[in-house]
């Protein structure tokens, strides 16, 4: 069930351009972010990703769950262009961020980035100061002014400042895990994107560290729009507002590949799932 209730924000987040030739067209505001429409990954000659086609909505976290390999990182990757950085990756179909085409000629993947940020798997602080870790992402952005402010926002942001504040010039390396995973997400959020993609931000933290997490999930929501890659189903039905369920099968070729089984509101996905595979996974009997 959704803890979280979509915040009744009256500030409405800038339209963003994602190139200069973008900025022309007038955007209009729904409460979709972000859409995939038949969305097909290939990893070279492998066909990994087939078919995919969901909204991300605004001010939510979607959740996407489903059996290892069945491209759930995949799909979270195409959201912000980070497949580009995969040699043979090739993204077919659209992905649209306020209705613009990401795939476009002309749009930079690096402003795509800046937009729709992301927090990997293990937490991947610099070999730097945890105020330099925070301070990275606006120096290359030349967000130069109010630098500090900045740094102190991102990390009271990630509910981190209290721990850190006095340590700053401190290496990242030497905080504990979940204090480096808050680290990591204060350093994404730092140049205030619009979106956050979670790829499995908490499985490798203790319980504790990952109920904070959570907790703070549920706090960043109210300005950030989130998208959470999780194996743990309980995460996925504790925390988001709509869920993403994945599968894989094989081909008549014998090749294997995932696709959307199931996209609904996360109350109704884990209590009434339309789809037989679906309630074969929540109930355990995937086989
Ligand atoms: N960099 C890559 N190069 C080639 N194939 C890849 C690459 N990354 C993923 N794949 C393949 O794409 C498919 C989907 O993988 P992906 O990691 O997206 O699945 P997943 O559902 O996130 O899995 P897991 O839950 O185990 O992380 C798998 O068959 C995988 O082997």
């Amino acid at each position: 069930m959704p803890v979280n209730e979509t915040s009744g924000r009256t500030e409405v987040r800038a339209r963003i351009a994602l190139d200069s030739q973008a900025g022309t067209s007038a955007p209009v505001e729904t409460g979709t972010v972000i859409e995939l429409e038949g969305v097909d990954i290939h990893y070279g000659q492998v066909h990994a990703v087939r078919g995919v086609s969901l909204p991300v909505a605004r001010n939510q976290i979607t959740a996407m769950i489903g059996p290892s390999g069945c491209g759930k990182s995949t799909v979270l990757r195409s959201i912000n262009r980070m497949n580009d950085l995969i040699p043979g990756a090739k993204v077919s179909g659209k992905v649209t961020f306020h209705g613009k085409d990401i795939y476009a000629h002309g749009v930079d993947p690096i402003a795509v980035r800046r937009h729709i940020g992301m927090v990997f798997q293990k937490a991947n602080p610099f070999p730097k100061s945890i105020f330099d870790n925070v301070a990275y992402g606006l120096r290359i952005n030349g967000m130069k002014d109010n630098l500090a402010d900045r740094v102190e926002q991102a990390l009271r942001g990630a509910a981190l400042w209290d721990e850190v504040k006095d340590n700053l010039k401190k290496s990242a390396l030497a905080l504990s895990g979940g204090q480096q995973q808050r680290l990591c997400i204060a350093r994404a959020i730092a140049v205030e994107p619009e979106v956050l993609l979670m790829d499995e931000p908490c499985s490798a933290l203790d319980p504790i560290a990952t109920a904070r997490i959570e907790e703070l999930m549920n706090d960043l929501v109210r300005d950030y729009t989130i998208v959470i890659v999780t194996h743990n189903m309980q995460q996925a039905a504790r925390v988001s507002d709509s869920t993403a369920f994945y599968s894989a099968d094989v081909d008549e070729a014998g090749e294997r590949f995932g696709f959307l089984v199931e996209f609904d509101d996360t109350q109704k996905l884990f209590s009434n799932p339309s789809d037989q595979r679906t309630e074969d996974y929540i109930t355990g009997r995937f086989g």
